[in-house]
């Protein structure tokens, strides 16, 4: 019989399923095609299956594809983007600023973005689709917080280099993270296999990070660094 586990691995696929052995984990690391622990079930779960040593996975779907394929490059590129993400909420909160919450809540729409890629639309039932749906919503409170912040800085008039403390480096670096993750999602999106408003939150969630950084320098008092073209 089927059931889920949870693997804290490096990519997690959120699989909402009334087969949890708790409801409310909608967010944790479960993976398709699994023998995972039940309600009961006392082992330890060991994390490593050993059935992606030759080079395969597996999609949500239930798919086996090359490790190189454009679903796991991007799915890599996602988890990637969530560390990144992960360590400039440490040096951020490090500083005492306010908006790490948001932070917070962008590692976990990053998680239904990869149960989102994970679930090519081509293989995916009615099911799968029901349990990785993505919604427009983070995009609008994207774009929230990208206003609130504009309101708070001086114009830019330069360009502008990665700088202004170890928060801002660090939200410039995952900035550059999302901006690849965005590319690697473009092709899945295009060819119908995973939802636009994946692309979508990606390119705002760019422009969210760059505005954070500028935001997270200006309140500590921090250098920007501008662009100077060399004589
Ligand atoms: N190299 C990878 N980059 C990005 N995503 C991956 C990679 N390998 C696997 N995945 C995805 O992450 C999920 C969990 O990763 P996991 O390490 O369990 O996969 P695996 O390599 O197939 O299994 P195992 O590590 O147990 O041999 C997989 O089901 C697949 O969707």
């Amino acid at each position: 019989m089927a059931s889920f586990m949870i693997k804290p691995a490096y990519f997690r696929c959120v699989v909402r399923t009334g087969r949890l052995m708790n409801e409310h984990r909608t967010t944790d690391t479960l993976y398709p095609g699994r023998s995972y622990a039940t309600e009961g079930d006392n082992r330890v779960p060991k994390i490593y299956t050993k059935t992606g040593d030759k080079g395969f996975s597996s999609t949500f779907t239930g798919e086996r594809r090359p490790k190189e394929d454009h679903i796991f490059e991007a799915l890599g590129n996602t988890d990637e983007l969530s560390s990144a993400i992960g360590l400039a909420r440490e040096f951020c909160l490090d500083k005492g600023h306010t908006f790490t919450y948001q932070l917070d809540k962008i590692q976990c729409i990053l998680q239904d973005v990869g149960s989102n890629i994970a679930t090519p639309r081509s293989t995916a039932r009615e099911s799968h689709i029901k349990k990785t749906t993505f919604t427009a919503q983070p995009i609008a409170d994207l774009e929230n917080w990208i206003d609130k912040f504009t309101e708070e800085l001086p114009p830019l008039t330069n360009f502008i280099l990665p700088s202004g403390g170890k928060g801002s480096a660090a939200l410039h670096l995952a900035r550059t993270v999302c901006r690849r993750a965005e590319r690697s999602v473009a092709p899945i999106v295009r060819t119908g296999e995973a939802d636009p408003d994946v692309a979508k939150f990606l390119n705002r969630l760019s422009d969210y990070l760059f505005t954070a950084a500028r935001y997270a320098a200006t309140k500590e008092g921090k250098e920007e660094k501008i662009y100077n073209r060399a004589e």
